[in-house]
Parts: structure tokens; C-alpha cells; sequence
């Protein structure tokens, strides 16, 4: 140690809280329903419809009167059928039932069914070997949902289900936010992209396709500004690039080097900085402030450090952009499998795999080997377990948090 005071770090649920602060939904754009899966509603959605439309049988079977089939030797002359799409347009008599077929209509006077498993049928007419209760297998008009009724919340990302209530409930086109646009600005003097030729101290750019697809998994457009050299010159070219994207992602530059020049940059074109330098590991030279309006993450450039901070921070901050509400990350407990030493001040995100106890509980296994450079590390890695700042050491066996990464 040199004596001096360590440069102080910003917890990451204070850095989120900041981050939060500054963004609101991009606006709003009508979409016709089939096409609204994975955008976020603008409002609520109310019922135009009533479903059923009509008391209905959830069964196979006969339409009866309860009351007749008390006395289980009762016989019931067979009147007419009731299909779905076709009701039977009389009025149940005593004494009669109406054949029955799932998702039809009742017909008037009848309240319940009998199933066709427990009925012995002699050409029209019908004994039951149970007798049914008032109401039994009989779906009530508006069970579902009814003309009125609010089936969906403003902030909702539509999944599969959402798109078929819509149908349903005959919403026929729907508001949504607009999806935000993302511009990833990657940087670096020895950088090159994929497939291009390169010299011997050259890496290949990785992190834009990375962090490209957390902006489309959360709802973003990403507009990939390419790859701007170390020099002050080239950094403000490239970012004058993003002008019009509703957020911009910097890669890289990001720490205390003679080459990080993104911050200093961006603070010379009037960039108001909100934070840089986080308690977090891997992702400390993280980076937030806003350019005209527009939010600026600066992310770190080793390649595990940018997509972690793209896991806890672009991804949730393209949400929030996308309409969905501020949130963190979910985690989920599981078991450690190994013994884990003391933390420091930094949260620590530990790449690592995911196995099933017998009893289905989590097993987290971290990798003994943890840089951030190890792009293949992270890419096996099934989820993160959380370290909190300080942490005392941890045993095998013991509960922790954990980020999945991949759908468990
Ligand atoms: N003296 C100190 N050195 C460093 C500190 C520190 O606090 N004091 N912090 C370290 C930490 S932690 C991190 S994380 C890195 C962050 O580095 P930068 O954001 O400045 O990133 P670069 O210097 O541009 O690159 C670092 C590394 O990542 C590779 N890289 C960069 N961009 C890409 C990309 N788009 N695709 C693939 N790989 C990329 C780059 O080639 C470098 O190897 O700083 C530590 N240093
Ligand atoms: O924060 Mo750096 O991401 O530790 O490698
Ligand atoms: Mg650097």
C-alpha cells in the first residue's frame, strides 16, 4: 500500500438506484395483438367480451336437472344434443336430458351434467349411476373473464398466454412502449472484428455481440456503432454516432489507464457524471452519466466484467426504457459445494455451475478460476453466486444467492 485512502466504490444497489433514477419508458406505439409477444403494455387491458358467453359443460356427457336424478332408478328420455358452436334451443322438460358435449351451450332449464362414463344408454333413454350436484361440470358464463374485467396490467412483457388472452378478450391492437434503441460503442486500439485480418497483438472484439444480445433479450434495438480507436479524436467521432439512441453503451476504456478515455471524453462533450467505480467484482471501473438526456453506461472491457455489468445493469436499465418496472436481477438461493475464503469491499459475482441435489435443491459449484478475461468460463457457467461485500468465509453446504444465467 502506498498510504493513500482507496479510491471510495458505490455499493451496487446504490449504483442501480442511481442508474434507476434517471430512466423513464421511451414512449408509446400502438401494435396489432398477434404481434405484441415481448413488448411491454403501455396500459391496462380491459375485457370487450365475455367468457364464456354462456354457461357452458366441461364435459362429455348429458344435460340434466339435478332433481331428477335423486332417485338413481330414474329414467331420462333423450331430447336433442347440444354441440359447441350449436345449442339446443329448447327447454329442458322433467323428466329429460340433452346430450352434451364439452364447451357447449347449457340448454335452458338444465343445471348439471351427467358424464357419459356413469350413464347406460337404451336407444334414447338414460339411467345414471351418479347422481350429479346442482352445478357439477357446468362452467359458468364469465368464468374466464367478463366484459369490464382488467385481464392484463400496464408494465406486463407479453409472453404466449398474454398474446392468446388478447385475442380473446378481442383486444385487437394494443399499446406498447417502444422498444429502446441501444447504441454499443466498442473500444480499443487492438481491436478487430470477427473474420477480419489481424496482427499478432491484435484481439478480436467480442463484447458488442455480447452485450447486443442482452439489448434484444431486454426488449432493445441495438445499434452497433462499431469499434472507435483510443484517441480522443476517434472516441468523439464515434459517439457523436449515437445521437437519437435512447441509451449508449461504451465498452472498454473504462479504468484508470493512459488509454481509458472514454470518461474524460464524454466529460468533454458535457456528459454530467453520475457515478464511475463500483463495490462490485468483477465490473469496479463501471460508469454512468447522461449526455443530453441521453444515459451513458460505461462498461468495463475485459470481456466477463462487461457482460456481468451488462447482466446487472444495461439489461435491467433496457427494461425499465422498454416500460417494464425498475427491478434487480431475481436471484435464488442454492448450496454451496465447495468452501468459499473471506470477501473484501467489492460484491462479488462468481461464475459458476448449477447441479440438482436429489431432493431438488441447488448445488452451486464456483470455478476455481475467476478472471474476467475468460470469456469461456463464462459461457459454461450456469449461473453467479453473490458474494456481499465482507462476507465472512463461507463452508460447503451453506445457503448463498445466486444469478441464474440460463434457464434452470
Ligand atoms: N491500475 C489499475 N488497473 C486496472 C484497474 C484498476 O482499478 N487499477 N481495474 C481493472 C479492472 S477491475 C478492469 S475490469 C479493467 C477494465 O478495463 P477497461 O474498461 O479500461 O478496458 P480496456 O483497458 O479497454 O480493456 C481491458 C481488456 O479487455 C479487452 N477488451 C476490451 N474491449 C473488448 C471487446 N470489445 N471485446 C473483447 N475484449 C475486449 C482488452 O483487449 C483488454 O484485454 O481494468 C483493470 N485495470
Ligand atoms: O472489475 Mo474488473 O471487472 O474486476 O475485472
Ligand atoms: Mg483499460
Amino acid at each position: 500500500m502506498n498510504g493513500k485512502a482507496p479510491f471510495p466504490l458505490l455499493p451496487v444497489a446504490e449504483a442501480r438506484a442511481r442508474l434507476f433514477a434517471q430512466l423513464a419508458p421511451t414512449g408509446t406505439e400502438w401494435v396489432p395483438f398477434s404481434e405484441a409477444d415481448g413488448r411491454v403494455l403501455a396500459s391496462d387491458v380491459t375485457a370487450n367480451r365475455t367468457q364464456p358467453p354462456f354457461d357452458a359443460s366441461a364435459m362429455d356427457g348429458y344435460a340434466v336437472r339435478a332433481e331428477d336424478l335423486a332417485d338413481l332408478s330414474a329414467r331420462l328420455d333423450v331430447i336433442g344434443e347440444s354441440v359447441a358452436g350449436q345449442r339446443f334451443s329448447e327447454a329442458l322438460r322433467p323428466g329429460t336430458a340433452v346430450r352434451i358435449f364439452t364447451g357447449a351451450p347449457m340448454p335452458e332449464g338444465a343445471d348439471a351434467i351427467v358424464l357419459q362414463e356413469d350413464v347406460d344408454r337404451a336407444g334414447d333413454v338414460i339411467a345414471a349411476r351418479e347422481a350429479p350436484a346442482s352445478g357439477r361440470w357446468i362452467r359458468p358464463a364469465g368464468l374466464d373473464f367478463k366484459t369490464g374485467d382488467r385481464v392484463l396490467r400496464a408494465g406486463t412483457r407479453l409472453g404466449a398466454a398474454d398474446v392468446a388472452l388478447l385475442a380473446s378478450v378481442e383486444a385487437l391492437s394494443v399499446p406498447v412502449h417502444r422498444r429502446p434503441v441501444v447504441a454499443i460503442l466498442a473500444t480499443g486500439d487492438e481491436l478487430v472484428r470477427p473474420g477480419s485480418p489481424r496482427g499478432p497483438d491484435q484481439i478480436v472484439a467480442s463484447n458488442t455481440y455480447g452485450l447486443a444480445a442482452q439489448v434484444r433479450a431486454a426488449g432493445g434495438i441495438a445499434r452497433d456503432l462499431g469499434i472507435a480507436g483510443d484517441s480522443e479524436e476517434a472516441l468523439q467521432a464515434a459517439i457523436a454516432d449515437a445521437a437519437g439512441a435512447d441509451m449508449l453503451v461504451t465498452l472498454g476504456g473504462a479504468s484508470v489507464g493512459d488509454r481509458d478515455l472514454v470518461g474524460p471524453v464524454l466529460r468533454g462533450l458535457g456528459m454530467t457524471l453520475d457515478f464511475w467505480k463500483i463495490a462490485m467484482r468483477p465490473g469496479k471501473p463501471l460508469m454512468f452519466g447522461t449526455l443530453g438526456g441521453m444515459p451513458v453506461l460505461g462498461l468495463p472491457g475485459n470481456p466477463v466484467s462487461s457482460l456481468v455489468c451488462g447482466t446487472l445493469f444495461a439489461g435491467p436499465a433496457i427494461r425499465r426504457l422498454a416500460g417494464e418496472p425498475a427491478s434487480a436481477p431475481a436471484t435464488l438461493r442454492a448450496r454451496l459445494a465447495a468452501d468459499l475464503g473471506e470477501n473484501d469491499r467489492r460484491e462479488d459475482y462468481l461464475r459458476a455451475s448449477l447441479t440438482r441435489e436429489e431432493d431438488g435443491t441447488l448445488l452451486a459449484t464456483p470455478f476455481p478460476r475467476q478472471d474476467s478475461s475468460m470469456l469461456a468460463l463464462l459461457s459454461r457457467a450456469d449461473a453467479l453466486v453473490v458474494r456481499p461485500p465482507h462476507a465472512p468465509p463461507a463452508r460447503a453446504g451453506e445457503a448463498v444467492d445466486i444469478l441464474p444465467l440460463r434457464a434452470i
